[in-house]
C-alpha cells in the first residue's frame, strides 16, 4: 500500500526563514516538504512559451536555494519544477540536494526516458506532474516504462500560484491510476485542505500537497494531522 506523505507547500511559508519554517512543519507531523520551482517557459501553446518566456506567470526558487535549506534539514525535499526546460536542472537539483524530481509532462514530450535515467543517476526520485487540462492517459507510458517515474502529481490546479480552488473534477484521474497501479506515489497539488481531503483521499491519493491551508491555519499541526487521518481511513476501508 502507498504510504501516506503530507508535504506542506513552502511557497506558503516565510521565505525569509526558510529553515526556521521547514524545521517548524517537521516538527508539526510533516513527511516531506513540497518546493515549487517555478520558472521560465511554461504556457499551453509552445508560441506562447516563447513569448512570454515563462511556463507559469510566476517565478519562486531555484537550486541555490534548495543547497541552502540541505544545510539545515536532512528532509525529503520534494521538488516539483514548473520549468519548460526540466533536463537543464537536473544537474543543479542533484548537486544541491532535492530528493524528488518532478517535471511536468506537458514539456517533456520528446525526452521523458532521458529525463528519467538522468534523475535516477543524480540520486533522485523522479515524478511525473500534469496540468488539469493533460489527459491521465499520457502518464501511463511513463509508469509501465522499464525505467518508470516513481510519482505521479495530478495538479488539481491550473499550477503557477497557491491558494487558488481545487477542481475535484481531477479526483476521476486519481481514482483512474490508482485502480491501474495500487502501489504508486499518486500526488494531489492545489487547493488541499480540512474540507477537500475527503475528495482526494477517497479517490486514491496518499502524496497531499498543501500550502495555504496548512501555513493559514491558526494550528497548522491539526491541518497536517486532518490530513493524515484522512489518507489512513480511506485506506483502511479499501
Ligand atoms: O504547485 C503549486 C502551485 O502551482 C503549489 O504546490 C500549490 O498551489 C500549493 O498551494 P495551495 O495548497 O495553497 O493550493
Ligand atoms: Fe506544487
Amino acid at each position: 500500500m502507498a504510504i501516506a506523505k503530507i508535504a506542506p507547500s513552502m511557497l506558503s511559508s516565510d521565505f525569509a526563514n526558510l529553515a526556521s519554517e521547514a524545521e517548524r512543519m517537521l516538527r508539526l507531523g510533516a513527511d516531506w516538504l513540497h518546493m515549487d520551482i517555478m520558472g521560465l517557459l511554461f504556457g499551453d501553446a509552445e508560441e506562447e512559451c516563447l513569448l512570454t518566456w515563462h511556463f507559469v506567470p510566476n517565478l519562486t526558487i531555484g537550486a541555490p536555494v534548495i543547497q541552502s535549506l540541505r544545510k539545515h534539514t536532512k528532509a525529503y525535499l520534494d521538488c516539483h519544477l514548473m520549468v519548460t526546460n526540466p533536463l537543464d536542472y537536473v544537474e543543479p537539483f542533484g548537486k544541491a540536494g532535492a530528493s524528488g524530481f518532478t517535471f511536468h509532462i506537458e514539456v517533456t514530450r520528446d525526452n521523458w526516458q532521458e529525463l528519467i535515467k538522468s534523475i535516477k543517476s543524480k540520486g533522485m526520485r523522479p515524478g511525473v506532474s500534469l496540468r488539469p487540462g493533460t489527459p491521465v492517459e499520457d502518464v501511463f507510458p511513463l509508469v509501465e516504462a522499464e525505467n518508470p517515474v516513481e510519482l505521479v502529481l495530478v495538479m488539481t490546479v491550473e499550477p503557477g500560484f497557491g491558494g487558488q480552488k481545487f477542481m475535484p473534477e481531477m479526483m476521476d484521474k486519481v481514482r483512474t491510476l490508482r485502480e491501474k497501479y495500487p502501489s504508486l506515489d499518486i500526488e494531489v497539488d492545489g487547493g488541499l485542505g480540512p474540507s477537500t481531503i475527503d475528495a482526494a483521499a477517497s479517490a486514491g491519493a496518499n502524496c497531499i500537497v498543501a500550502g495555504s491551508s496548512i501555513f493559514g491555519a491558526a494550528d497548522p499541526g491539526e491541518v497536517i494531522s486532518v490530513l493524515r487521518k484522512s489518507v489512513v481511513e480511506s485506506q483502511n476501508k479499501n
